[in-house]
């Protein structure tokens, strides 16, 4: 039986040392396969050790076991995944992760990582998106290309569907990890894949490419309306200024007021402290009227003839 992931790298023209990022779970142990045999000398594992976890070490110790079989130089970074007050562990673990696969890389003088989520990790991510009551640019879902930290991300195998890759490892004997996290339905996510993906299949065969259309189409939308922002910042300025900013008709202020918090602060507002603070814009029509309103973990203040955003309370109010 062929590596599923064989054909979808032949066709990619990937750059001269790429770095894979190496769980030891099936996916990315199909990938790395593949990757090894497709462009030897050039691959290398990285591989993060979530210092918490138990497990932690044995998967450490099964990923050099298969880097060396395999001949592909292996290279380990810890993290100590806690999390922030207000900030799922899942979450802050993944961001963890993304910021040491860099650093490994970049230590190595590699600009690419080629991470091994699949066409059911969009599906499940586009769930959980809706499940929080997300806007677009979460229903865009996980995008096949992106630059962190400095380094390229690539997502190869987004088209593959999860039971082809781990058909290959059943097929081939090929060891991999189980982690044992994977089953626990106390995580959104494992309940998404135990619970729904099963229904899904059952009702809606197509429900992988039809979903993974949709994300594609929530990321175009997402990306006219940053730049719907981007150029209506330059006319509010940034910080906006009030006047200019009431101008504009109050979805055109919300979306340049999302934009200009997320990427100038990252601050993301929920949906009712933005209702609130266009209320509060649209009332704000003399010179000693005060804005002063809670904003994601900090504050949007008036000062003078603009808005600015604190992650603390200034000590004097204006
Ligand atoms: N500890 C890790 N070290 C290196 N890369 C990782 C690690 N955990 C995840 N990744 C990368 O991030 C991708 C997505 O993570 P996710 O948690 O969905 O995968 P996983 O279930 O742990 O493992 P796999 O995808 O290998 O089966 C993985 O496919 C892998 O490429």
């Amino acid at each position: 039986m062929e590596n599923p992931a064989a054909p979808v790298l032949a066709a990619w023209a990937a750059p001269s040392l790429l770095g894979v990022a190496f769980s030891g779970g099936a996916d990315s142990t199909v990938l790395l396969h593949a990757a090894a045999r497709q462009w030897p000398g050039r691959v290398h594992a990285l591989h993060v050790h979530h210092g918490l976890q138990e497990a932690a070490d044995g998967f450490e110790a099964h990923c050099m076991g298969v880097c060396e079989r395999l001949g592909v130089p292996l290279h380990v970074g810890r993290i100590d995944a806690r999390h922030a007050v207000g900030e799922s562990p899942e979450d802050a673990a993944r961001r963890a992760r993304y910021r040491t696969l860099a650093r490994l890389a970049t230590d190595q003088g590699i600009g690419d990582i080629a991470l091994a989520q699949h066409a059911d990790d969009q599906v499940e991510t586009l769930l959980i998106a809706l499940s929080r009551g997300a806007g677009l640019d979460g229903l865009a879902g996980m995008p096949r290309e992106m630059t962190r930290h400095g380094v390229r991300f690539h997502r190869p195998l987004l088209d593959l569907h999860a039971h082809a890759l781990r058909a290959w490892i059943a097929a081939s004997g090929t060891p991999c990890i189980e982690d044992p996290s994977n089953s626990d339905l106390r995580y959104t996510r494992n309940r998404i894949r135990h619970q729904v993906l099963p229904a899904l299949a059952a009702a809606l065969p197509q429900f992988r490419e039809t979903f993974a259309r949709s994300a594609r189409n929530a990321a175009r939308a997402s990306g006219l309306l940053t730049e719907l922002a981007a150029a209506d910042l330059t006319t509010t300025g940034a910080p906006p200024a009030l006047t200019a900013l009431r101008d504009l008709p109050r979805e055109r202020q919300a979306n340049l007021l999302r934009h200009w918090l997320r990427t100038a602060h990252a601050a993301v507002p929920s949906e009712a402290q933005l209702a609130q603070l266009l209320d509060q814009i649209d009332a704000c029509r003399t010179r000693g009227h005060r804005i002063h309103l809670k904003v994601a973990d900090g504050h949007v203040l008036r000062e003078g003839p603009v808005l600015r955003w604190y992650n603390a309370a200034p000590s004097s109010s204006p």
